[in-house]
């Protein structure tokens, strides 16, 4: 049996100033974020008249998908849901199923493995599957592309932009930076037989793969955005704090590559815009932020290439050994344990 449709499925974000703490409180529900945390949040929402640029960055994607799709000659309509905000994938799989889909893949907006950056998406899927009832449509996955040669050539085209913004300035570190994670979460990310830490490791696999195609020698990984109570260890050094360390340590020149990200949303616009940029300005570095990969025709390219391999046994491209992950049916996760839900703090 074929597939009727793709479905792309992302985090979501609010698109106007009463929607942000209503999304947030969607986000952290029972994550044991701490309330202040929260508020700080709102406010970096209310800089941007709270309003993520999430959706229309996926709306745009999307468009370009549709387009390459087009341009291969595959009949695939593209529908749009999210885990926390409007359109939510709950609404959007049961439009599908209205409109007769009986199978389609589903392309979530995470190059990675791990709780948040994958099983997070097969519980969506699952949620909205429930939702929808009998006769849901069937659900397949596409894997983590965080080592796709597109991926990597995309991201490594917008390091060597960044470098050259700065005038290919000798002596700029290249720092890619992450979305920081909970300790106990990179642990258990991954199977267990694989020992966990799949999330950082593929996180450095991928800098790794960016940094050879660029050309470049020395660089960082770093983590960014963390949102746990102080006392729980998370995945460290934080970008601004890196960013301390490498003035102390004489570097006066920095490019920083959200390899975590495939779009330019809050935690980008902010975290790394404001205030990393703001941290290298008072020390006098000279900053630039590398774009994501969303906008880059080869993105486009690459989510049809992934979609391919399921309709014609296209070849699966990847640039690591790592074991290729992340694609199941249904919401299933990767393997027995791969990934457990956090244990949260009760309060
Ligand atoms: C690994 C990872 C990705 C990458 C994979 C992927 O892309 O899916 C990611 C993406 C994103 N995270 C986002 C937003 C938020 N993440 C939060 C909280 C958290 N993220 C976590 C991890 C990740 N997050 C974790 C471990 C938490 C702690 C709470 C929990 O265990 O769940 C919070 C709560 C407030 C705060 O504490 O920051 C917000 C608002 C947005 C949308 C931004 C926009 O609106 O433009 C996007 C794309
Ligand atoms: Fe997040």
């Amino acid at each position: 049996m074929g597939y009727d449709a793709l479905l792309w499925l992302s985090f979501g974000g609010p698109e106007g100033p009463d929607e942000v703490m209503p999304f947030l409180e969607n986000v952290t529900r029972g994550r044991g974020v701490p309330r202040e945390r929260l508020l700080e949040v709102a406010e970096h929402y209310q800089h941007f008249g709270g309003v993520s640029p999430i959706n229309r960055l996926n709306r745009a994607a999307i468009a370009a998908v549709e387009k390459q799709l087009a341009a291969e000659s595959i009949g695939l309509p593209v529908h749009f849901g999210n885990r926390n905000w409007a359109p939510m994938v709950e609404d959007t799989l049961a439009g599908m199923k209205e409109a007769g889909v009986r199978r389609a893949l589903v392309f979530p907006t995470s190059a990675y493995g791990g709780y948040s950056a994958c099983r997070q998406y097969d519980e969506d899927i699952e949620r909205a599957r429930t939702a929808v009832g009998d006769h849901a449509p069937e659900l397949v996955k596409l894997r983590q592309f965080f080592d796709h040669p597109l991926f990597v050539a995309a991201v490594a085209d917008a390091v060597r932009a960044a470098h050259a913004k700065l005038g290919d300035r000798p002596g700029t570190r290249t720092v890619f930076t992450a979305h920081s994670i909970p300790e106990s979460a990179d642990l258990a990310s991954g199977p267990p037989s694989e020992g966990g830490r799949r999330y950082s490791s593929q996180i450095a696999e991928a800098a790794r793969l960016v940094a050879a195609e660029a050309g470049i020698a020395e660089y960082d990984v770093v983590w960014q955005s963390r949102s746990g109570p102080p006392q729980i260890p998370w995945l460290e050094p934080d970008i601004v704090d890196h960013i301390d360390a490498l003035h102390a340590q004489g570097v006066d020149s920095v490019v920083v590559s959200p390899i975590g990200f495939v779009a330019d949303h809050l935690e980008v616009i902010w975290d790394l815009d404001n205030e990393a940029a703001d941290r290298a300005a008072e020390h006098g570095m000279a900053f630039a932020r590398a774009a994501t990969p969303d906008a880059d025709p080869r993105f486009a390219e690459m989510v049809v290439e992934l979609v391919r391999e399921h309709l014609s046994d296209a070849p699966a491209r990847k640039l690591s050994p790592f074991p290729s992950a992340g694609c199941t049916v249904n919401g299933a996760p990767c393997a027995v344990s791969c990934c457990e839900p956090p244990r949260r703090p009760t309060r």
